[in-house]
């Protein structure tokens, strides 16, 4: 199901999404915008084109594509005489290509080789996104347009830059023509009517009746084309020759175009084409308004015998006898695919792209590639890899697997594929806001973190800012952490406010970015006057700047002796941060965070730069849009989401998807436990109401119905767990795989990480968690931290049985001696390499665990009962332990043992069956085995795993 998006296809070939919606929408594709996704026929379509066209290129013309279109034009000729149906001649003489030709090439060949057997494929493929989606109408492109043009403020890093590039995107596309008007004379590869501006108008009704994804404008004439159709060039128009007839103006521009790629689809080539061109040349028909779309495929399919050669039937009969079309296709694939691991499949030119999901199966690939998944299979088995249709790949195996076939296979980021998904129900949040109107945007509060190194003041200024100014709001102060506040100041006469990220610290600020959530506008970076900037300053400086957010610095502890505000300042031109005093742009501030000093100051210094820098904005009249920047399960309200809403208007009772969670919100409560109606821009909420727990940095948006909202959360949820699943396959080996899935015990190894700073230990932390040994052992980091080794740190790794990793740290005062006599190990590391080592070394340790006998009981035989029914019975007593019914049991005479392998098959007390005796009580026992004496010892024992050290 992976598919490309527009703007990914339109980098890859040089050229602006725009050119390519063009394009696109001129060949009635329906792709609503640059992120809209594209079947892999059209992918192929119009890479072909865009091949035949370097015109189009804003980059690099076809360079790339170098390959192909010379293969093209190799063709060209054949089918160079095919297309000049054009001419109503009966014969297609024209053996001169036009230059646009090539694409028409190779549907014109008589005998469609492996390029056929592609189209088709892609022709095969349902296109639901495409039926749904509608163009993007001129106006939003229009507003887009508008809104590059004033920028107010002063340069808007984030999301303004984005946007504007966006527009600056838009605006190159449309350098052709007329901006509206899509098709750029000449350069439109689907376009039947090239040369003539199609209206705005009528594009909207882009989806031609029959569900033919190629036919561009199916019974729908095309204005100014006349009959538009007619006159197209491609399809079977020109294969059939007769075509001609219908083409009033001269000869077609590209006939090639796109058109007879589709041609060449899978039906269309082998049978379209045949007959099209052969029997009813009087595709004369062809003239037929509407048919010619540009991707003919239908105007081969005319299959009626009857006269629909080339543009014939489209406009009636769009994509039925589907069934047969597609055996034939697939008899048409057999023949022409080429032999892998002797089996027949589609080979891609060893650059054809394809994308799939993460924890996409083989049957995903399969249909990605038109392929019959079962050959796949045999493919990959004779490759050494066992693998079912429906089961998950990791992208190693999708890469091997590609390589073999001639295709470059992509697994999609998390971040595409939730795109992907959320495209599924039509919803494309960057095309949205790209299309924001700028004059629906007001002024939001900025959001601000505050960041620096450790014990530099961050929670007390964050404190100082919430008491300094939240008290005094009507609710009484804040009440509760919930991950974020706002803050209100006067401000040159204005009430303004602030949102504050109540998370100290730019790990949680990466960890948000990481998860593709920017939230922040403004960083305070906190540097203790009397320290001076430190590892983490750097380290939170670097992580602030690298995220093109705009920097406040805090210098703080200004009332401690020694304290040295000025040299602070000093030390950060080092890093690019240069005081307003010395002519810099950074505003620093001294504050005291302990006695509350300069945090006015500061708030103001903060809605300067971020009037100044970054004039965030947002439109608050439409569905919510934000993040997660908490969220915590509370026993009796359920999950309990902090949720920072970034655009529009967040209500009690809209649906919302947060992450994979889902529901409608029940209600909502600010930083003082206040009830709230509704959230605008900037603002943190409590939402109340969502089905579980999502992660922080989660984002969420409210969707149109609850139903839409479930299904949302529930795709994300299938590729979450898609994607868990190929991570752990990855780790299994195909031979212990039934076995680790038998045993069902999976190990895990817990360790704590102490390092000398963040970066070491972030570092550290992410090399270990890659570490892979088996999908039986895992690795678990439960804590983390910087600085020396602690008792806490023992304490924990007591509790949860974890070993302590010290990188370029050692314990603190007489934690050696607690960690020995707790049994903890500490292993202390100067080299991240090392440490991952030994780790590995555990795990694979732990993959084959050392198992101990244990001793249960014992008990002696007293007296030898025999028994018709129950064989030997030994009356005996517990003389240590318990002996329990069903334990392995050894028989022991003389100190020696005589029947090592039994098991206490039955266990009596008096008269009844019982499933222990304990030490000093008589029972009788049976073994299953004859050979009993009195004086004999029976001892029970059980093999227990003996933990590694
Ligand atoms: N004298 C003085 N002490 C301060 C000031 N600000 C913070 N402190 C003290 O510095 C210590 C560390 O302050 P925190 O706010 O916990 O520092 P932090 O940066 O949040 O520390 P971590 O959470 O460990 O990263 C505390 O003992 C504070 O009381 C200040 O302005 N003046």
């Amino acid at each position: 199901m992976a598919k490309l998006r527009v703007h990914e296809l339109a980098k890859e070939l040089g050229i602006t999404s725009k050119n390519l919606l063009e394009v696109l929408k001129e060949s009635g594709e329906f792709v609503k915008s640059a992120s809209s996704t594209i079947e892999a026929p059209v992918v192929r379509k119009a890479r072909e084109y865009v091949e035949a066209h370097p015109e189009l290129s804003n980059k690099k013309p076809a360079a790339k594509k170098a390959k192909p279109s010379g293969e093209a034009e190799k063709s060209e000729p054949k089918k160079a005489a095919p297309k000049s149906k054009a001419k109503p001649g009966p014969k297609p003489a024209a053996p001169k290509p036009e230059p646009e030709a090539k694409p028409a090439e190779t549907e014109a060949k008589p005998a469609p080789a492996e390029p056929v057997a592609e189209e088709k494929t892609e022709s095969a493929e349902p296109h639901p996104t495409q039926a749904s989606g509608s163009p993007i109408t001129p106006k939003s492109a229009a507003q887009s347009a508008a809104k590059s043009a004033p920028k107010p403020h002063a340069p808007k890093p984030k999301r303004d830059d984005r946007r504007r590039d966006d527009r600056r995107h838009k605006n190159d596309g449309q350098r052709g023509g007329g901006r509206n008007s899509a098709p750029r004379p000449g350069n439109n590869p689907f376009a039947s009517n090239q040369g003539m501006p199609r209206p705005a108008g009528p594009r909207p009704h882009a989806p031609r009746p029959g569900n033919n994804p190629f036919a561009s404008n199916q019974g729908m004439p095309r204005p100014g084309g006349g009959q538009g159709g007619g006159p197209r060039p491609q399809g079977g128009g020109s294969r059939s020759g007769g075509a001609g007839k219908a083409r009033p103006s001269g000869p077609r521009p590209s006939p090639n175009m796109m058109p007879n790629h589709l041609e060449q689809q899978p039906s269309s080539p082998s049978r379209g084409g045949g007959r099209g061109r052969g029997g009813n040349s009087g595709g004369g028909r062809g003239g037929r308004p509407g048919t010619g779309g540009g991707f003919t495929r239908s105007g081969g399919k005319s299959r009626g015998g009857s006269t629909a050669g080339a543009f014939g039937r489209q406009g009636g009969r769009p994509t039925r006898g589907r069934k047969s079309k597609r055996v034939k296709r697939e008899e048409w694939e057999n023949q022409s695919s080429p032999m892998v691991q002797g089996v027949q499949v589609p080979h891609g030119d060893g650059t054809t792209v394809v994308r799939v999901r993460q924890g996409a199966s083989l049957g995903d690939f399969a249909e990605r590639i038109g392929a019959d998944p079962a050959a796949l299979i045999t493919v990959l088995f004779r490759m050494g890899e066992m693998a079912t249709m429906n089961q998950s790949l990791d992208e190693d195996t999708f890469k091997l697997l590609g390589a073999e076939l001639g295709y470059d296979v992509q697994v999609m980021s998390a971040e595409d594929e939730d795109r992907e998904i959320l495209e599924q129900f039509d919803i494309d949040l960057d095309a949205e806001e790209a299309a924001e109107d700028d004059e629906n945007l007001v002024a939001r509060p900025p959001v601000v973190t505050v960041m620096g190194h450790v014990d530099h003041g961050k929670t007390k200024l964050l404190d100082a800012i919430r008491h300094a100014r939240v008290l005094e709001t009507e609710h009484g102060g804040i009440t509760q952490h919930i991950g974020a506040y706002q803050v209100h100041i006067d401000y040159e006469d204005t009430d303004r406010a602030i949102t504050f990220i109540d998370t100290p610290g730019h790990e949680a600020f990466t960890q948000m970015r990481a998860r593709g959530a920017d939230i922040t506008d403004v960083a305070i970076l906190v540097v203790a006057a009397d320290d001076g900037v430190m590892p983490q300053t750097v380290e939170a400086l670097n992580h602030a700047q690298s995220a093109g957010v705009k920097i406040v610095v805090a210098v703080n502890k200004i009332d401690v002796e020694g304290a040295n505000p000025a040299k602070v300042r000093a030390q950060l031109t080092e890093y690019g941060l240069v005081a307003e005093e010395y002519g810099g742009d950074t505003m620093f501030v001294d504050i005291s965070a302990k006695q509350r000093t300069g945090i006015d100051d500061l708030l103001e210094a903060v809605l300067y730069t971020s009037d100044a820098e970054v004039d965030p904005k947002a439109n608050p009249d439409r569905p919510a849009r934000g993040v997660a920047i908490e969220a915590k399960l509370d026993q009796g309200r359920g999950a309990v989401v902090t949720a920072l809403v970034e655009t529009g208007t967040l209500r009690v009772g809209d649906p919302l998807v947060v992450g994979a969670a889902h529901g409608r919100v029940r209600a909502m409560f600010d930083e003082s436990g206040a009830n709230v109606e509704e959230a605008g821009p900037s603002r943190p909420v409590q939402i109340l109401g969502m089905s579980a727990v999502p992660s922080a940095g989660d984002s969420f948006i409210v969707a149109s119905d609850d139903r839409t909202a479930r299904q949302i959360a529930d795709k994300r949820e299938a590729a979450k767990r898609a994607a868990t699943l190929a991570k752990r396959r990855k780790r299994v080996s195909l031979e212990n795989l039934n076995e680790a899935l038998k045993e069902g015990t999976v190990q895990t190894l817990n360790l704590i990480l102490k390092g000398d700073a963040s970066g070491s230990v972030e570092a550290l932390e992410s090399s270990l968690l890659e570490v892979e040994v088996s999908d039986e052992v895992q690795l678990q980091i439960i804590h983390r931290g910087v600085g020396a080794i602690t008792q806490n740190d023992v304490n924990l790794a007591t509790v949860d049985n974890a070993v302590i990793i010290g990188f370029n740290v050692r314990p603190a005062e007489r934690v050696q001696e607690l960690a020995d006599s707790e049994g903890i190990e500490m292993k202390f590391y100067s080299v991240i390499y090392k440490a991952i080592e030994d780790v590995e070394d555990a795990l694979k340790g732990m993959l084959k665990p050392i198992y101990q006998e244990v001793q249960l009981g014992s008990a002696e035989i007293r007296q030898v009962f025999r028994s018709g029914k129950f064989g030997n019975i030994a009356g005996s007593i517990v003389r240590s332990g318990t002996i329990k019914r069903g334990t392995k049991a050894r028989l022991v005479r003389d100190g020696v043992v005589i029947a090592p392998e039994l098991e206490i098959a039955s266990l009596r007390r008096e008269k009844d069956d019982v499933t222990e005796v304990r030490e000093g009580y008589e029972c009788g026992i049976t073994l299953g085995h004859k050979d009993i004496q009195e004086g004999d010892i029976i001892e029970t024992f059980e093999m227990q795993e003996k933990a590694r050290d």
